[in-house]
């Protein structure tokens, strides 16, 4: 019995819709969403990334704007420029693109964002409300991977969750989610002994380390649900997971592809959370 693919293209799709009818109705009010993206250098996986958020976000009624810097710009003016967007009322959601070269301070740039425009949750302030349960944004990757397994039926109560990796992005708030949402919770990182035994035990396994196929069917229980947070460039120029899809479809319940799973809802995540800062906007708006 081979697995049922999650398709994030397909589950992106559905997701749009429901909110771009929200986006509408906020243009149709005066106030259409507006995300800035800001990045830094001439990294050329970002670039393409950013540029899919933009056209994203045009399939969507979101204006958008991409403020780029050259490599070589001070962490002064990148600021600057964060707070001129904190201040712009045609932007509810700014996001940083990530990695910044090495001579920024990630923490510096991301503790100029407006909280309240943090569309990505990178904000220490966003990171404690949704480790404390009161969360504001939740960080699009794990957002769209919880977007993900409720769209699919999968429950998370109960279930024991295994996260390979512990990045602040990606391992550490998927981690916190799923222990909002009462599964039981296991974190392992390069340093964890015996992997397998830990990734063995998981009803849902999460991966997001970044190194292409390294989790292979031995190490995955029967009926597992199976995310691929992964994305990497091989010397062919194609991409692949973390997972080692075509033998572990095999045997687990539920996987995801890559490309065409978790990085898709991860757009869409941001656009959900674009719309969201809008309306929250707009309310305030009405109050005053
Ligand atoms: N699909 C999407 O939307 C997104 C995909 N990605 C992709 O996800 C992957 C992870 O990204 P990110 O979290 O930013 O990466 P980081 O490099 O920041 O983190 C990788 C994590 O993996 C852990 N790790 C490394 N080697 C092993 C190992 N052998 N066994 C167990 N854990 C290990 C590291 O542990 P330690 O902390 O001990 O070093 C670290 O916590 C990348 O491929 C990235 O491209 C990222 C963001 C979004
Ligand atoms: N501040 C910040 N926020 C981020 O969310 C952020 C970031 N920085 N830096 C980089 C990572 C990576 N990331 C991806 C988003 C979409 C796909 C995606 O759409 N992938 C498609 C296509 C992949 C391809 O063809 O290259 C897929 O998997 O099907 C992948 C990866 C967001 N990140
Ligand atoms: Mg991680």
């Amino acid at each position: 019995m081979s697995a049922t693919i999650m398709d994030g293209n397909a589950l992106a799709r559905e997701v749009r819709a429901e909110w771009k009818v929200r986006a509408e109705r906020l243009t149709e009010n005066g106030v259409q969403p507006g995300l800035a993206v800001v990045i830094v250098g001439d990294n050329p996986a970002s670039s393409i990334y950013v540029r899919n958020k933009a056209k994203a976000c045009g399939d969507t009624g979101i204006y958008s704007e991409i403020h780029a810097f050259p490599e070589k710009a001070s962490q002064d003016e990148v600021i600057q420029r964060i707070q001129e967007l904190n201040r712009n009322p045609r932007i509810h959601g700014i996001l940083v693109q990530l990695p910044l070269p090495r001579h920024f301070e990630s923490g510096k740039i991301i503790a100029s964002i407006a909280v309240e425009k943090d569309a990505d949750g990178f904000h220490l302030y966003n990171v404690g409300a949704l480790v404390t349960g009161n969360t504001v944004f939740p960080p699009c990757t794990p957002y769209g991977v919880m977007k993900m397994l409720e769209k699919c039926g999968i429950p998370v109560e109960g279930k024991h969750a295994v996260v390979v990796g512990r990045s602040n992005i990606v391992g550490k708030p998927m981690a916190f989610m799923l222990l909002q949402h009462g599964a039981t919770v296991t974190i392992c990182t390069s340093k964890t002994l015996e992997l397998a035994e830990h990734t063995k035990r998981a009803d849902i396994l999460v991966v997001a380390v970044g190194k292409p196929r390294m989790i292979t069917a031995d190490m995955v229980k029967p009926g597992a649900t199976v995310i691929d947070v992964g994305i990497n460039r091989l010397p062919d120029g194609k991409i692949a997971g973390d997972v080692d899809f075509e033998m572990v479809k095999e045997k687990a319940g539920h996987i995801t592809p890559v490309p065409g799973g978790v990085g898709p809802m991860t757009i869409t995540m941001l656009l959900c959370n674009t719309i969201e800062a809008a309306e929250r906007a707009q309310t305030a708006q009405a109050r005053v």
